[in-house]
């Protein structure tokens, strides 16, 4: 467990206990039917034209860059995404590293009328259902925490749930697994998640690997309109992004400018 993803996930794993014990699946079961229905997420993504698609991030800090925004009015920075035109929001809930919180999902959802995903690192069915229960409308599933049986079965109860599932890989290997899976969302993350080295080549090297029938998300490290187009150039069809938009005191302006 020496690098940061392996570290992450032991904790999340560590938390898994506390959480089943405090709330039983069935209770969490019963809370998921409750919710109201899922916005489209892939939807939203597809329905963008004449402009990049963009999911906005809602993120507080982050292992590699500590302290992000100082700032954190989850339902203001949930509009502002909205007014600067983004198509989706991403919510970072892991609390030890990002300093997110289950709670700035439900609070984004009840902010605006976008897709929200659930931006943590999910590597148990329970963490599925307690998605929908939240009121996730999609989860990233990353290659690089799960095997191929894990990434399967937790695809296949979001999906029974009724979330779309944004599976995300950072070289061939993973990519080949993720090609298995059902979901046509792959997002490419030019951010390795073990060594936090960013480069926007990865989405330019396996983008070309992925075929037409699935829908390529860039994540990470995008900083300015030309990454986007470069991005776009290399077969990306969506982009996250987080950091760069949440240094900027206006949300809305910054999304804006990167979407054109
Ligand atoms: O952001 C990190 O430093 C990080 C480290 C380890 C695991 C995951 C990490 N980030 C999660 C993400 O994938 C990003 O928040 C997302 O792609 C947006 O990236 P950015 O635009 O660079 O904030």
């Amino acid at each position: 467990m020496s690098d940061t993803l392996s570290e992450i996930v032991a904790y999340k794993r560590s938390q898994l206990e506390t959480k089943k014990r405090k709330m039983p699946l069935p209770i969490l079961e019963a809370k998921a039917a409750g919710q109201q229905a899922p916005r489209g997420f892939r939807a939203a993504l597809m329905a963008v034209h004449g402009r990049h698609a963009l999911i906005g991030e809602i993120k507080k800090a982050s292992p590699s860059k500590g302290l992000i925004r100082q700032d954190f009015d989850v339902p203001k920075i949930a509009r502002a995404y909205v007014n600067g035109g983004a198509a989706c929001l991403s919510v970072l809930t892991e609390d030890k590293w990002f300093q997110g919180a289950d709670e700035n999902l439900q609070i984004a959802r009840q902010s605006m009328h976008l897709p929200i995903l659930r931006k943590d690192f999910l590597v148990d069915a329970y963490q599925i259902t307690e998605s929908r229960a939240l009121g996730a409308d999609a989860v990233l599933l990353i290659m690089a925490a799960l095997n191929s049986y894990e990434a399967r079965d937790l695809e296949m109860m979001a999906r029974d749930h009724g979330m779309d599932v944004l599976v995300e890989v950072h070289d061939e290997a993973e990519l080949e697994e993720a090609l298995k899976l059902k979901t046509p969302l792959i997002g490419i993350n030019n951010r390795d998640l073990k060594t936090l080295e960013v480069k926007l080549e990865t989405t330019e090297r396996l983008a070309r690997q992925v075929p037409g029938d699935r829908m390529v998300v860039a994540e990470s490290g995008l900083s300015s309109r030309s990454d986007l187009d470069r991005l776009k150039a290399a077969g990306a069809s969506a982009f996250l992004i987080g950091e760069t938009i949440m240094r900027q005191e206006d949300v809305g302006a910054a999304t804006k400018a990167l979407i054109g």
